[in-house]
């Protein structure tokens, strides 16, 4: 009845106004929790999170009390996310803050872990080990390096995570799910989303297998091949990045053409004395110049763009912050200068930009149209920035050399981002979705990790492990919670986009050469697809930009094609690794 819609739209007016309050509190207190970590941060972090999830409750009831089946369709879909509330649903207040405060305890595990080389030599993540792990091409140390941060990080949270699981999966059953994966993966509001990756993860594995073969064999030139199992796994320390999830730091060992320009250039950002402040900017140029909306001066006043030099101890792991008040927009970013932060500052700034473009929408539609949109935003522009062309327009590529070789070598540059990456952005949820299931117990978490590691990525670990390792805690996004498939679809997904974006900057050739900067009509195009948040399933909006209405991995395929048809001739039939993973128990 209209009493009963009148009434209704009252209550949305409320919840906004109010979500807007309690919201940026909540950021505001966490922001100070992850650029400071201390307990008194993390105790008022902790409880303004369970505030915040005891608010979320009480929403939740009171919208639950309208009869919404004769509303209009968006006022009914506003009611859904109002009470789909997650794990904040747990009733019993006890467990709702044990649950934030094992979040809070694996988080400070991780982004404080130090690995102690000798007493005195005690060294963080970022920068340090991370930049070893771009350096060094000592395989013992690089085997220490890997082993320590296992043993400082993953090892000391395994009873937390087996905490989590428990408490996750009570709190998402008592809104109907039969566990935290059901959950998560109904954020995509798309029935076959399970099977849809599956089936992109098989279309895209050949492409993987031959990238994997030609990496394998330029490590063994370089290492020998006695470090290599015969199995065909590649050891994961040598792959230049802690997790063996992007290659790029080895890839002046990777060239296909050594004596062509490798296309990386930190060395020429170093020689110009670029700041962190700088690379920002010139990723604000890029927004800029499709008619994007600029960074405000909220954001260079907030953000945090270096590792503070006063001792504090903060999360290192780049993010992007919506402060939910339509004012504060923040980075944090222990930034190096160095080119993976060159690309990592336009991802978060991607993310920012998209907080922007739908910051008049209501709060519950401040949201990607499904998280693999707002990880593919910032990528999307990268996949123009990175161009030799582009690079060479904004100076950080003096010499431009346009030949076919220099196109595999900046070809294969690219594989080793965005080809190298896929089994691993696959696979991280594969062992959740198992783990929240009941499909792998705590008795063989690790197990079942490097099960995943070995036959779907390839990589083995350098040493044994077994049951009192607890590795997917190593990586960042298992202790602080961040779900993984969201980085596998926008990897598919930024091809999409930078097709339909090309198309509209209307760029003639293999779309591997294409830079939209500049292209206003590509920038109108992905600010009306930015603008609606998530205020429709991700179909529309995927289906305004794309003329699509599916996840394809066709234009990744053939943005690649020209790399793959070298790699298959380089490689012939030596490529490929046996399933069993070297270094495990049976
Ligand atoms: C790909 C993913 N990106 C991110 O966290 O922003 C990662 O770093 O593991
Ligand atoms: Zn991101």
């Amino acid at each position: 009845s209209n009493v009963n819609e009148t009434a209704a739209g009252e209550f949305l007016d409320m919840y906004n106004t109010e979500a807007q309050r309690v919201f940026s509190a909540n950021a505001a207190v966490s922001w100070a929790f992850n650029t400071n970590i201390t307990d008194e941060n993390r105790q008022k972090s902790i409880q303004s999170d369970l505030q915040t999830d005891l608010w979320r409750q009480n929403m939740s009831h009171q919208a639950a009390v309208f009869n919404t089946s004769g509303f209009d369709p968006d006022m009914q879909r506003q009611f859904y996310k109002i009470k789909d509330i997650g794990t904040a649903a747990l009733e019993d207040v006890a467990k709702l803050e044990e649950l934030n405060s094992v979040l809070a305890q694996m988080s400070t595990i991780y982004s404080t872990a130090r690995v102690c080389l000798t007493k005195t030599d005690c060294l963080p993540l970022d920068p340090d080990i991370t930049r070893e792990f771009e350096k060094s091409r000592n395989e013992e140390r690089l085997r220490r390096l890997w082993v320590g941060w296992r043993d400082e990080s993953g090892k000391k949270m395994r009873q937390l995570y087996t905490q989590f699981v428990d408490l996750s999966n009570e709190a998402v059953k008592t809104l109907g799910y039969a566990d935290t994966g059901d959950y998560w993966r109904s954020k995509y509001e798309t029935e076959t989303f399970e099977q849809d990756v599956a089936s992109l993860f098989e279309e895209l594995k050949p492409f993987y297998t031959e990238l994997h073969a030609f990496v394998r064999r330029r490590l063994k030139a370089q290492y020998g091949d006695s470090v290599f199992p015969a199995s065909g796994h590649i050891p994961a320390h040598l792959l230049g990045n802690m997790w063996a999830q992007q290659w790029n730091s080895v890839q002046n060992l990777l060239m296909p053409y050594p004596d062509q320009p490798i296309l990386d250039v930190t060395a020429e950002m170093v020689k110009q004395e670029y700041t962190a402040e700088r690379i920002f900017h010139v990723a604000d140029d890029f927004f800029a110049s499709l008619g994007l909306t600029p960074m405000p001066q909220e954001f260079w006043n907030g953000s945090m763009l270096e590792k503070p030099q006063d001792g504090r101890e903060v999360v290192c792991h780049a993010s992007a912050w919506d402060f939910y008040n339509g004012i504060d927009f923040r980075v944090k970013q222990c930034t190096e200068v160095t080119m993976e932060h060159f690309s990592t500052a336009h991802h978060e700034m991607g993310h920012i930009e998209y907080f922007l473009q739908y910051k008049h929408q209501p709060v519950v539609y401040r949201g990607g149209a499904n998280a693999g949109f707002h990880e593919a935003v910032g990528d999307v522009i990268s996949l123009s920035v990175e161009t030799p062309k582009h690079l060479h327009d904004i100076g950080l590529l003096p010499t431009l050399v346009e030949n076919n070789e220099a196109d595999t070598n900046f070809l294969m540059a690219m594989a080793l981002q965005k080809i190298a990456f896929l089994p691993f952005g696959y696979l991280i949820d594969q062992w959740r979705w198992s783990v929240f299931r009941g499909q792998t117990h705590p008795s063989d978490y690790n197990k079942a990790w490097w099960k995943l590691r070995c036959e779907l990525q390839g990589v083995s670990p350098p040493v044994a492990r077994t049951e009192d390792d607890f590795d997917p805690g190593a990586k960042f996004h298992i202790p602080n919670n961040t779900p993984y498939i969201r980085y596998f679809v926008s990897f598919v997904l930024q091809f999409q986009f930078h097709k339909a974006l090309c198309d509209a900057a209307g760029h003639t050739g293999p779309l591997h050469t294409c830079d939209i900067f500049n292209s206003t009509e590509a920038g109108t195009k992905l600010g009306e697809m930015l603008s609606m948040g998530s205020s429709k399933v991700w179909t529309e909006p995927f289906q305004a930009l794309t003329n699509q209405t599916r996840m394809s991995a066709q234009p990744l395929m053939d943005y690649f094609q020209p790399l793959m048809t070298f790699l298959q001739k380089e490689n012939g039939q030596d490529k490929g690794w046996q399933p069993d993973c070297p270094n495990l128990d049976p």
